[in-house]
């Protein structure tokens, strides 16, 4: 019995002993899963408080962008009213300058001028070598007037701006480019240089001309004329528009006789020939050359290159004054297309108040016709930007820059011309004559204005109806007195 007893107790002995194992084990196992379980509350914890922070920084950063989205949005409307102001006071200026305006050139007194292989006669050549005209400040001419057989005349002929002999192509240039930035406004311009022969215009319109290669920029050739230097800027105003907003189309015209060339049309071998071609008025009342050739241009190197091709058809027969002169008038058109990105994007740039007659300006007119000292007004025109006339509808807008260079005139009683040259000299002086009509016309501000009367002023209708900036050149004969 009492061995079964303590069998007994040695069974409870072990099983008090393996409860105690037990119970050690378990609270072993409680202390590891209470550390687990704290550690991963820990590091739950830290996430939370991370994505907490995030979420603030977030916050803060949301909050930040959309401050800076509304100011930019603000600085952004406050440029495109300064960008809308700049243009109104930019084309203000301009017209308070006058959308016609005449700028005389007077030509330095060059070697060929008193050549000894000019057949001139002595008397003309003692009037050629000494100086007959020359600019007494920058708006006055004085021409001496000393005829055989008259009494010595003084006249002074007063101009927007005159540029004696010594005035470098830059400074006219300069002139010139306020007139560029109002066609990116949308404004059709005309440059033209009109003269006597050997007077000057081509040099001022193009540059000095050789027969080698033509020059591609005014780092090469700093006395590049006008047509480069104009392209020039237009392709820099051009640069700081977004990519592909703009391009330019190029078109070059001689007016020969009152028939108009295309100086760009090829042949079927690629070789550039002048083909005739008409201007035609267009339903909207715009002047247009069907057929005519235009070639898309990317540079300003690319267009010298185009002209310089054209210009090699350019009619040139010598005069009494100049062994080189042209006998056309050379019309060199940039068509320059605009993509409006949203219908208000060409927005009037004129409120009704601003668009009211302004200033008028006085000008004594240099054309022949009004050479007798008649003194005209030339009105500021209200004019409207060529985007007005496209409606909201229209996606592209198409402004045009026509730089001309008018062929000489000649008064046909004292160049002893004959002939074919008789004929040329004739049809130059007939469309000079209709060009002065039509600025005439427009100066008197007539309903009706005489562009069809000839082609040059047929096709350069819509830049005169803008902007019309003529360079008249002077050398140092001023035949038509
Ligand atoms: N401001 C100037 N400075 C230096 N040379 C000039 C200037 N103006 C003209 N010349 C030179 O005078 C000559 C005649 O000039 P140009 O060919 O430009 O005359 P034009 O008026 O175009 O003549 P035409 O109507 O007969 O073609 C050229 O040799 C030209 O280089």
């Amino acid at each position: 019995m009492s061995s079964v007893i303590i069998q007994v107790y040695g069974a409870i002995q072990r099983l008090k002993q393996d409860l105690k194992n037990l119970h050690s084990f378990a609270l072993e196992l409680s202390r590891d899963f209470q550390h687990q379980c704290k550690n991963s509350l820990y590091q739950v914890l830290t996430a939370v408080q991370r994505i907490q922070l995030q979420n603030e920084a977030m916050h803060t950063f949301q909050t930040k962008a959309f401050d800076l989205e509304q100011s930019l949005q603000e600085v952004n409307e406050r440029y495109q009213q300064e960008k809308q102001k700049r243009k109104i006071l930019h084309n203000s200026l301009v017209e308070l300058r006058g959308n016609i305006r005449v700028h005389c050139r007077i030509r330095p007194l060059l070697p060929f001028d008193t050549a000894s292989g000019h057949s001139v006669s002595q008397d003309r050549h003692r009037k050629l070598s000494e100086e007959v005209a020359h600019a007494t400040d920058d708006e006055t001419v004085l021409v001496k007037c000393n005829r055989p057989g008259h009494t010595l005349i003084n006249k002074t002929f007063q101009f927007d701006r005159v540029y004696s002999a010594a005035e470098s192509q830059d400074t006219v240039f300069a002139d010139v480019l306020p007139l560029l930035t109002s066609l990116l406004d949308g404004y059709n311009v005309c440059i033209m240089a009109y003269g006597q022969t050997g007077s000057g215009k081509t040099y001022t319109m193009l540059g000095p001309q050789s027969e080698d290669d033509v020059t591609l920029s005014i780092e090469d050739e700093p006395e590049l004329g006008i047509i480069p230097r104009a392209t020039e800027e237009v392709f820099r105003i051009i640069s700081e528009k977004p990519p592909g907003s703009h391009w330019v189309e190029v078109s070059v015209v001689e007016v020969y006789n009152n028939e108009i060339f295309d100086l760009l049309a090829k042949d079927s071998c690629g070789r550039v020939f002048g083909v005739k071609r008409d201007v035609v008025t267009t339903k909207e009342g715009k002047s247009d050359v069907p057929l005519l050739t235009y070639e898309t241009v990317e540079n300003a190197v690319e267009f010298l290159q185009l002209v310089d091709k054209g210009l090699q058809l350019r009619a040139q027969h010598p005069t009494l004054v100049h062994a080189h002169s042209s006998r056309s008038h050379l019309v060199v058109t940039l068509t320059i297309t605009t993509k409006a990105v949203s219908a208000d994007s060409f927005a009037p740039l004129w409120t009704d108040e601003q668009s009211s007659p302004r200033l008028s300006k006085e000008l004594f007119c240099t054309f022949p016709q009004q050479m007798k000292d008649d003194k005209l007004i030339f009105p500021s025109r209200a004019s409207s930007p060529a985007q007005f006339e496209s409606t909201e509808k229209l996606k592209h807008i198409k402004t045009k820059l026509q730089l001309v260079d008018l062929a000489g005139s000649e008064c046909v009683g004292m160049s002893g011309v004959t002939g074919v040259a008789l004929r040329e000299t004739s049809f130059i002086n007939r469309s000079l004559s209709a060009l002065s009509d039509v600025l005439g016309a427009i100066a008197e501000q007539r309903s009706h204005i005489p562009y069809r009367n000839s082609k040059l002023t047929h096709l350069l209708q819509d830049s005169i109806g803008d902007y019309f900036f003529c360079l008249l050149c002077n050398n140092i004969e001023l035949h038509f007195f």
